[in-house]
């Protein structure tokens, strides 16, 4: 089987430091991958790369058999790559409904000045989809009002109106307490489940890592430096040493 995410020799340096060394990666469709590294490793400059946010100097990227590598966000996103932000990308004044439109608007581009934005989805998909993260009760709430991790849940529920076959999420955990991150993984992760979504998410917390990937790879410098079964990867010493930072 092919893979559904491919990169083949990634290269790229900020001003001398190399974030991107000869990156060659795999990802086969169904895989929950982790992505750990200590900060500035470059992982999120590898997630930026595969979404078309960063160009590489060097390499490709390949999804679902085709070469994305140069094209807009806009262009992958409708290929079927999603994606959510360490810090969730939300229009603050506007409602939670209203975020899922504009997410769809933005996506697909058929926003004009002429379109009502309650044009942009039935309201059945906006429900459909709320309903999924657990926020329809909050549909018509402002999402300013919105906690940290209610806000992490709208975030990837925008990365959902195109349907992608694969989520990238950058820190779904992050500024969220300890005591709610694995209820938000939970949702998370059973949401990918049903709706059959490849995943690739990168985090800090070891123990949501154990609960919750099938795979790990850990970036240290731009480059791999290990990737495998949690089990292998986490009890690694140089990766407890150098990643994990024990
Ligand atoms: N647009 C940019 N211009 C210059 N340097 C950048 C740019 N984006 C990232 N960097 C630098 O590249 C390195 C890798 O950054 P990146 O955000 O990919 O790391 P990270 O592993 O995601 O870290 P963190 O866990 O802190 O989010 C860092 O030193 C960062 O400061």
């Amino acid at each position: 089987m092919s893979a559904l995410l491919q990169t083949r020799g990634l290269q790229l340096a900020f001003g001398g430091v190399v974030v991107a060394d000869s990156i060659d990666f795999a990802l086969e469709q169904g895989e929950r991958l982790a992505v750990i590294g200590q900060n500035g490793a470059g992982k999120t400059t590898f997630i930026n790369i595969c979404t078309g946010f960063i160009r590489p100097t060097g390499g490709s990227v390949y999804f679902d058999g085709k070469e994305i590598t140069r094209m807009a966000p806009r262009a992958i996103v409708q290929r079927g790559i999603g994606r959510s932000f360490q810090l969730p990308q939300l229009f603050l004044e506007h409602t939670v409904r209203d975020c899922i439109r504009l997410a769809a608007a933005g996506r697909t581009g058929v926003l004009r000045m002429w379109t009502p934005l309650s044009r942009v989805l039935p309201e059945s998909e906006i429900e459909r989809i709320l309903e999924l993260v657990g926020l329809r009760q909050r549909a018509d709430d402002p999402c300013s009002l919105l906690p940290e991790g209610q806000r992490k849940l709208l975030d990837i529920a925008m990365a959902l109106v195109l349907q992608p076959k694969l989520l990238i999420m950058d820190e779904p955990t992050s500024g969220v307490s300890t005591e709610e991150k694995h209820g938000l993984m939970a949702i998370i992760m059973r949401v990918l489940d049903e709706q059959k979504i490849t995943s690739i998410f990168v985090e800090h917390d070891v123990d949501i890592v154990t609960r919750y990937a099938t795979r790990v790879a850990a970036w240290i410098s731009g480059r791999i430096a290990a990737d495998g079964k949690p089990q292998d990867v986490l009890g690694n010493p140089d990766i407890r040493r150098n990643v994990i930072g024990e």
